[in-house]
């Protein structure tokens, strides 16, 4: 027989399973088509170890590879085992294009190897038998947690017609059959009484849901291990053992996937021991619930979620029974007597819960009321994250930066924002096109600002953002056409030149830029810098800020805002500027740019001569506090290596978070991070309600005490991290230097502190006013 490569996951035939091998042999090579004929006596085959029911076999003959799927022998529970149905559902599922391994032969006659079989393609890639997943990172988990949703989804989304599999079912009543069913199988293996398996039988009995006559496909054994995911990339390639498919309520599955989150702590070991924290219970129900387009709360779904239990524990105790009948396919099948009964009571403990949904509450959620788009949009936006930036992060994107073509932009990132576009995820930041409030998307901004990439990729980042905000409210038609909408689109980006090298610029009126009026154009002279995403390539208009001669004689009105096209003659790139040592070449740099004699047509005055301030007003408002937003979710992040760090590291005996002054600076961390959020919500809140002139004090107040905030987390983490956080192989320096830049950029502190007081002792003024 054929030496056969490894098959990760199997072992010898195990004695009560073996049959006639050169049987199979001959059988297969007159009725498989491809199936190699010789050397005769070649086939070798290996059985897979885990499944409890239907033993699976690997063939493997002259370099090809089949599985195999018979019924045991021996005697069987009723109405289990029945391989012919296991055929027909794969066979008509690989039909309409659903990731299963496509069925290639079905054969009844007993006599070929003792039972009934089918073989089946075999699928090279990854199967997870532990349910948590240790062998990827959290971010990998989540997408592949993700991807198993989106598939189950699917496969709810058939309709069984086109499928042509009517009749597969027993028709409407499913909850109700399963329950009686599970109750008999158990009752026929049972051998002790085990009093939470009657009670949960007559719960279940008498709480059926209303809608029992839902009819989909349903898998009836949904889980992780039953997958087999693409080698690399989090994508299923196919759903294996449909043993116990039919048609009914898809809530079961979906409850019969999920209900690792409440699995009982007392029972380890059976590939469900750990409890899974990443992705949350919320986030699988919201992509299943939003890729059938439902809603996210379930009605009854302690009912599926009990069920599950109860089934569950019926399985258990039919396994064992098996075992103790010499019967069962795994090795480990006597274990499974011992956990029927915990099985049982947290399945009665689940039955009482009133009510599941996937919307997450946390403080600032509840005080602060988000609209219906925004907490949909606000969970799109964190699956998108687990699904696509933060795998991306780690493969790809920061390898980016460190090889020469690192101010291009990565072909990756490309495909993520019209990934990110065709979700609805893009320029969620502008509430005339999102719909969304501030306080919407501030939310949504936190979570994005959790990676560098991510701005970016929901066309959602700085400067653009800004400059697409001055272009919606003050641009003419002619300018939003030409340079608005390809903005909006993510097909250019920009730059906005305000500040000057050799003039203080945060106070603006200091500004030596000059834009002078000449027949039908404006001259352009000066110098600038901190241009932010000049040096992007596809970077292809700056809108700049300079001084016009005009009658006026307030300072406040001496500037205008005028469009330019990266490629007027007289303007040039002088040299990126670094920041802390950093060029940020990902986001375009920050350049030094001259202007000489730049001249740009009259029509592309923003607004008109001498409005630059009144722009710069309406511009900066929202901005700041998105900008705030995001260097949040940055100390989330931030938080969250410090964590992992103190609990990874040992120092004079103990774990580095044992040592109280770590846990006192983790508190203070928490602390900040919540302060800084509220304080930044009720601004937003307040943008919504009075605009962005009434909240300037809290604009002020946010961009003063938000990024100290952040800056404070960071440096903790860095000083938890030791050597390493100030290095390359943490993300935590470069936070550093970007956030540390938010204490001078869009004005530095003091101008803002300055702010706030003018407007204290206004406030105040009004009140000594009221009194007298
Ligand atoms: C990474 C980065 C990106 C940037 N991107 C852009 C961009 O895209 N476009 C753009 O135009 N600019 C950009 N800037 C520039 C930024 O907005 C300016 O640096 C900022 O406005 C401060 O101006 P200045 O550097 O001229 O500092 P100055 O005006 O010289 O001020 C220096 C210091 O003086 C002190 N000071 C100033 N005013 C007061 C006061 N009233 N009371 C007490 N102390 C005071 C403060 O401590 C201040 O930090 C960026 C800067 C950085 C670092």
């Amino acid at each position: 027989r054929e030496t056969m490569a490894a098959e990760p996951g199997t072992s010898e035939v195990r004695p009560q399973h073996r049959f006639d091998q050169d049987s199979l042999e001959r059988y297969l090579s007159s009725r498989l088509p491809g199936f190699p004929r010789q050397p005769a006596g070649a086939l070798a085959v290996r059985q897979y170890s885990s499944g409890q029911s239907n033993p699976t076999f690997y063939l493997q003959k002259g370099g090809q590879a089949f599985v195999l799927r018979k019924k045991p022998h021996g005697p069987l529970l009723p109405r289990a085992h029945k391989v012919d149905r296991e055929y027909r559902v794969q066979k008509a599922l690989f039909s309409a294009g659903f990731p299963v391994p496509e069925p290639l032969l079905y054969c009844s006659d007993v006599s070929v190897i003792g039972t009934e079989f089918y073989v089946m393609q075999h699928v090279q890639g990854r199967i997870f038998r532990d349910i948590s997943l240790p062998e990827v990172g959290p971010a990998e988990r989540s997408a592949l947690y993700l991807a198993m949703m989106e598939t189950l989804a699917l496969l709810h989304s058939f309709d069984l017609q086109s499928l042509g599999l009517q009749g597969y079912g027993r028709g409407p009543g499913y909850c109700k059959r399963q329950v009686s069913t599970w109750k008999k199988q158990y009752d026929a293996a049972a051998h002790t009484d085990i009093p939470a398996m009657n009670k949960l039988a007559e719960w279940l009995a008498n709480n059926l849901p209303p809608d029992d006559n839902e009819e989909s496909l349903i898998h009836g054994d949904f889980r992780i291990d039953n997958i087999i995911f693409h080698p690399t990339e989090a994508r299923v390639l196919a759903v294996l053992d449909w043993e116990l498919s039919t048609t009914g309520h898809p809530l079961a599955d979906l409850a019969y996937a999920t209900q690792c989150y409440f699995w009982p702590a007392s029972i380890k070991g059976l590939g469900q021991g750990s409890v899974l924290e990443t992705p949350s219970f919320e986030e699988l129900i919201s992509t299943y619930c939003r890729c059938r387009r439902i809603s996210t709360t379930l009605s009854n779904f302690n009912f599926f979620l009990a069920l599950s239990y109860f089934k569950m524990a019926a399985i258990a105790q039919g396994v064992y029974a098996r075992y103790l009948i010499g019967n069962a396919s795994a090795e480990n099948s006597y274990e499974f007597a011992k956990v029927v009964k915990p099985l049982a009571e947290r399945g009665l403990e689940l039955s009482k819960r009133s009510s599941f949904s996937s919307t997450q509450h946390s403080i600032s959620g509840e005080l602060f009321h988000q609209s219906r788009a925004g907490q949909e949009i606000l969970l799109k936006v964190k699956q998108f994250m687990k699904q696509h930036i933060y795998p991306a992060e780690e493969v790809k994107l920061f390898i980016h930066l460190n090889t020469e073509d690192r101010w291009k932009k990565p072909p990756l990132l490309e495909r993520l924002k019209e990934l990110a576009k065709a979700e609805g995820l893009w320029n969620l930041f502008l509430p005339d096109v999102s719909g969304l409030s501030q306080l919407d998307y501030a939310l949504i901004a936190e979570e994005t600002g959790r990676s560098f990439f991510a701005p970016e990729v929901f066309n959602c980042h700085a400067p653009d953002t800004g400059n697409m905000e001055v272009l919606h409210m003050y641009g003419t038609e002619e300018q939003k056409k030409k340079w608005l909408e390809p903005l909006l689109e993510g097909k250019i980006s920009s730059c906005f030149c305000m500040t000057e090298p050799d003039v203080a610029s945060s106070d603006a009126t200091n500004m030596q830029c000059t834009v002078e009026r000449d027949g039908n154009s404006y001259v352009i002279n000066g110098k600038k810098w901190w241009s932010s995403g000049a040096g992007n390539p596809n970077c292809k208009v700056a809108i700049v800020m300079g001084r016009t001669k005009n009658s006026s004689t307030s300072r406040y009105k001496q500037h205008s805002m005028i469009i330019v096209p990266m490629d007027t003659p007289g303007l040039k790139l002088i040299r990126p500027l670094s920041v802390f040592g950093y060029m940020d070449e990902i986001h375009g740099g920050h350049f030094e740019i001259h202007f000489n004699d730049v001249r740009v047509p009259v029509s592309n005055i923003i607004l008109g001569e001498g409005r630059g301030f009144e722009i710069a007003q309406g511009r900066l408002g929202p901005g700041r506090i998105h900008h705030c937003m995001r260097s949040l979710g940055a100390a989330e992040a931030a938080l969250e290596i410090l964590c992992r760090r103190a609990a990874q590291r040992q120092t004079f005996g103990k774990k580095l978070y044992q040592h109280e002054v770590v846990a006192h600076w983790i508190a203070e961390c928490r602390l900040s991070i919540e302060q800084a959020r509220l304080l930044t919500l009720q601004t937003a809140r307040k943008i919504d309600m009075l605009g962005n002139r009434r909240a300037r004090k809290e604009v002020a107040m946010t961009k003063v005490v938000v990024p100290r905030a952040v800056l404070k987390v960071i440096d903790y983490a860095v000083q938890v991290c030791g050597g390493a956080g100030v290095s390359q192989d943490f993300p935590l320096a470069f936070m550093f230097a970007y956030i540390r830049t938010l204490r001078l950029a869009d004005g530095p502190d003091e101008v803002h502190l300055s702010t706030i007081a003018r407007w204290e002792l206004l406030d105040q003024s009004k009140k000594l006013t009221a009194k007298i």
